[in-house]
């Protein structure tokens, strides 16, 4: 048998896995908010319509209550919500086209299960329910605080520091880290353990961390 290049870590449930993908949604209606205003928001991956900046009304008001958990000086600093189905289409099969280069010899399944690593299949997607967030942190003067991986780093980009609670990392970003979780999770939020910058509420994946019967929000088409 060959190793892969992409080693499973067994504790974490990926966001493709099909328990996530059976949970049912009952979608409450809530609709997308503007968040550009209410927090700061980053344009580093804006699109012209501007979808990456809103996010379901329950979760901005989340992010909003769980800023005032943080340290004085820190913010959030909020970098894509809103995804439109096509675009997380397009990121994921780009992923997974990058996968395949890395490892031609592996079949379709191994190649999906790792791409869920880092992009979920759009049926799952928080993204496209408006109902995920990757956000980082700065202060308020707009210095980015150090959480030991850049933020949307892939795990081959990182050697594995994307991963929420990778060994190895210094202690000052550990603590960061923690900090984050600490004001994020006092709100309801989840994490997706490979990635310490994605966070949701709402979604399939929220819905399968926290045993909820249903997930509330679904995914919305493009406005
Ligand atoms: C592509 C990456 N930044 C991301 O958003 N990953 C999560 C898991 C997603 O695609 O929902």
């Amino acid at each position: 048998m060959t190793s892969s290049p992409f080693p499973a870590e067994p504790r974490i449930v990926l966001i493709g896995d099909p328990r996530v993908r059976a949970v049912p949604v009952r979608e409450c209606g809530e609709p997308l908010v503007d968040c550009r205003g209410r927090m700061r928001v980053d344009g580093r991956r804006a699109d012209p319509a501007g979808h990456f900046a809103h996010l379901r009304a329950g979760v901005a008001e989340r992010l909003e209550r769980a800023e005032k958990s943080l340290p004085d000086d820190w913010r959030w600093l909020l970098v894509e919500g809103y995804r439109p189905p096509a675009l997380q289409r397009e990121i994921f099969d780009g992923y997974a086209a990058t996968l395949r280069k890395l490892d031609p010899g592996a079949d379709e399944e191994r190649i999906r299960t790792a791409a869920s690593r880092w992009c979920a299949p759009a049926e799952t997607a928080g993204h496209v329910a408006g109902a995920a967030i990757d956000l980082t942190v700065c202060t308020r003067d707009g210095t980015e605080i150090d959480m030991g991986s850049p933020e949307a780093a892939t795990p081959e980009e990182s050697g594995g520091a994307c991963y929420t609670h990778a060994p190895g990392l210094s202690a000052r970003a550990r603590e960061n880290r923690a900090l984050m979780i600490e004001a994020l999770s006092s709100v309801g939020m989840v994490n997706y353990p490979t990635e310490w910058w994605h966070w949701s509420y709402g979604d399939r994946y929220w819905a399968w961390s926290t045993a909820a019967p249903t997930a509330v929000y679904g995914p919305v088409p493009e406005p």
